[in-house]
């Protein structure tokens, strides 16, 4: 038996990349396993994780990565099973983040590629790899210029969202964080948005990557936006940009976010939308198995 399944959603991205797929899976001696409606990938990967497969592959967009991992988490399969992807859904984002950029890239990698272990987030139960975001969420990712995202890193998403929202309401909001040294402060106050990122595209520094397998989350708090003409990406750079007193970041291991209206928060957990009034997110630290690209530098903040 073939130890890596691709599990394939043909709808991702349009569709119409079933025959490469198919082709190309066969030619690596990899099985296909297609999804047929939305939210069937995560028990798809939970039996092809029961049938013994020890590579599982999300054949997809950000929708499918996520539902693939979320059926690995159901399996308890973390320690025994290697993720990968092929990127074939509209955005990609979190394949673009680890060096896979194309399909025959991504094959290339499953067949002979580097594999790293990076950490997870959890949602209270609801792992993610790439974010949750609370408030704002980032619904204009298609309008973001890739020029902005290359400035201001995966806040870029978030913030050209506000040029489609006039009248957000600001979160009235407590954190509670544990830091990496032990120190557990806490921040209280009015936020547009807390941004607690996991992925590369999250970086503290205002650099385009954050190190994935740091055990610690990114956190951007956004506290206020000044009533100007923000359509240009000149002046959201300048607003939002290092160093923005608008924006509080730190990393932290875990971040506990509590509303203090009576009104459910929206979170959005790697792109699913949540309603509640508290969350809690932790890092679950060197926990996914990962097929990398190239393009992956373990630690880019220190080179
Ligand atoms: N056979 C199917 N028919 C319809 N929808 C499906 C099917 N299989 C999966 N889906 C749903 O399609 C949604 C979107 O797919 P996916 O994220 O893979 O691609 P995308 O939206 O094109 O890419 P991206 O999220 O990267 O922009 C997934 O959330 C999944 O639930």
């Amino acid at each position: 038996m073939a130890d890596t399944v691709i599990i394939y959603n043909p709808q991702s991205g349009g569709g119409s990349h079933a025959d490469d797929v198919e082709d190309r899976a066969d030619l690596s001696g990899y099985a296909v396993e297609r999804s047929e409606h939305a939210g069937e990938a995560v028990t798809l990967t939970q039996e092809a994780i029961e049938a013994g497969y020890s590579t599982i592959v999300a054949g997809g967009g950000d929708g499918t990565v996520n539902e693939v991992v979320q059926g690995i988490d159901r399996a308890d399969a973390f320690d025994d099973v290697t993720f990968g992807i092929l990127p074939l859904g509209t955005g990609n984002n979190f394949a673009k983040q680890i060096g896979i950029t194309d399909l025959e890239t991504a094959f290339i990698a499953l067949d002979d590629g580097v594999r790293r272990t990076i950490d997870i987030g959890m949602a209270t139960d609801r792992p993610f790899v790439n974010s949750c975001v609370a408030g704002l969420t980032a619904e204009s990712v298609s309008g973001t210029s890739g020029a902005l995202k290359s400035r201001i890193g995966g806040l870029a998403y978030v913030l050209t969202t506000l040029r489609t929202v006039t009248d957000f309401e600001p979160l009235q909001l407590t954190i509670d964080n544990e830091m990496s040294d032990g120190d557990t402060p806490t921040w209280s106050g009015e936020a547009l948005c807390v941004v607690v990122g996991n992925g590369r595209q999250f970086a503290a520094d205002g650099t385009t990557q954050a190190n994935m397998e740091d055990g610690l989350f990114e956190v951007a708090i956004v506290t206020d936006v000044p009533a100007i003409d923000l359509m240009s990406d000149a002046v959201l750079e300048r607003l939002f940009g290092q160093d923005s007193p608008h924006i509080d970041r730190f990393q932290a291991a875990s971040v506990d976010i509590r509303g203090h209206s009576s009104d459910p928060i929206r979170f959005s957990v790697d792109g699913e939308t949540i309603e509640q009034r508290d969350l809690v997110l932790t890092v679950r630290p060197n926990r996914l198995r990962l097929v990398v690209g190239e393009g992956y530098d373990p630690s880019p903040m220190d080179t």
